[in-house]
Order: structure tokens, then sequence, then C-alpha cells
């Protein structure tokens, strides 16, 4: 089956999922330009800008992993429960223990890492994905958390497998590899394949929504290296 006729089929729009890419499309390849994803994927990011990542993002994956407990009490499906308390299960011992990992090598302590203070744009966005997994429905919901698997996979194989070979010894080849690894581009997957089963029972109301949604977490997706590479902090 050829790319095109995967992601549509015959005679039809294509897929929600696809449709809510395309219209962000400008900003989608923005983020593998940004400096401090370059850095990242070239390994001369300085390590004062990735601790810094990785104290956030550490706070960070502690909310997001709620998500996928609102996922599941939004679900009927049962395989669907289970699938989104596998995805908890799995940010907390592959995410955070990888960021931990990272931690532990800067010589951070658990309880130094713990007392980090969220920076204004991770406070932003971990309440935008937070009022949305509470109040929202189930296709807001996964709208609002598919840039987070969508992105970071896109990163991560852009830097690994075809475009570019890591130099030797690149101090961020784990976290690289953990976001090309074909387990975490399995989630996004399954998450565009569980918004795209829902979206026949959408309303166009609903559906305007869910680009508004997906717009706004990839703003903050982008701004979140932004925070990370001018080490953000509250002005006052
Ligand atoms: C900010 C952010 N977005 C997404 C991911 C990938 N779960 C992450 N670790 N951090």
């Amino acid at each position: 089956m050829s790319a095109e006729q995967n992601t549509t089929t015959q005679n039809q729009l294509p897929l929600l999922s696809e449709r809510l890419r395309a219209s962000i499309l400008p900003f989608w390849n923005r983020h593998l330009e940004h400096p401090f994803v370059v850095a990242l994927g070239d390994g001369t990011l300085p390590q004062e800008k990735f601790e810094f990542y990785i104290r956030q993002d550490a706070l960070f994956l502690d909310e997001l992993t709620k998500t996928f407990g609102y996922a599941a009490t939004k679900s009927r499906d049962r395989t669907e429960m289970e699938q989104f308390g596998k995805l908890l299960l799995n940010t907390i011992q592959v995410e955070l223990s990888l960021h931990q990992q990272y931690g532990k090598r800067f010589g951070l302590t658990p309880d130094e890492m713990a007392a980090t203070r969220m920076a204004p744009t991770n406070y932003a966005y971990t309440r935008h994905l937070l009022f949305i997994a509470a109040t929202g429905t189930l296709p807001e919901l996964l709208t609002a958390i598919l840039p987070c698997a969508w992105i970071y996979a896109n990163v991560g194989n852009h830097f690994t497998s075809q475009n570019l070979p890591l130099v030797p010894d690149h101090p961020y080849a784990d976290w690289l590899s953990t976001y090309a690894s074909p387990d975490f581009d399995a989630v996004g997957i399954w998450l565009r394949e569980r918004l795209d089963a829902y979206a026949a029972h959408i309303s166009p109301n609903e559906e305007a929504r869910l680009y508004d949604i997906f717009l706004t977490s990839t703003r903050y997706e982008w701004l979140f290296w932004e925070m990370a590479w001018k080490l953000e902090a509250w002005p006052v």
C-alpha cells in the first residue's frame, strides 16, 4: 500500500490526524530547526541547557502521566483503558527513568530533581494539558497529547535512523534512541488511530475545537525547546 493510500481511504478526505497535522505544517519542521533541537542532535548542546531541560521535563512527565489516568476515566472500551494504563506506566518507567538516569549522571540527587520549580512555559503547557484532560472530551484529550508523542518521535527519528549518523560518544544518544525507538513511534501511531476512530462521530464545532487544541499543544512543544534553550526563569 502506498503512503498516500495509507493515510486516506479511496475518495475520502485524509484522516483527521493528518488534517490536523496539515493545518500546522508551517510549524512542524520548525521543531527540527530550533537551536536546542539542532544542538541536541549534533551533540553540541551545552550540558547546562540539557540539565535544565531534563529537570523541567521530569516535572512535565509527572503531569503528562496524569492525563493518561484521566483518559482511562473517559473511555468506555476496555482495550483502550488498558492501553491508557500502559501509557501511564510507560511514561513513568521509560521516559521518567531516562531523565533520572541523566540526573544521576549530572550528579543531581532525586531530592534536587524534585526541588526544581516549574518554569513559566512548563507550568502553562501542563495547565493546558490538565485542563483539557479534566474537562474535555476523549477526542479533545487525545488531540491535546498527540503532539507530545508525534513531535518527539519525529525528532528522534530525524536524528538517528535516516538523516544524521550520531557522532561517537554522543552525550545525548540515550535520549535520542529512546525517542527514535519503534516502541515510542507506536505511541503516536496508536493515539492517532484512536482519534481517527472517533472522527466519524465528531461535529464540525468539535472538530474546529480540535484544530485549536492541536495548534496550542504544538506551539507549546516549540516553546518548551525555547524555554530550555534560554534557561527560562520567572521574571519576578
Ligand atoms: C515537553 C515534552 N513533550 C513530549 C514529550 C514526550 N513524551 C516529552 N518528554 N516532553
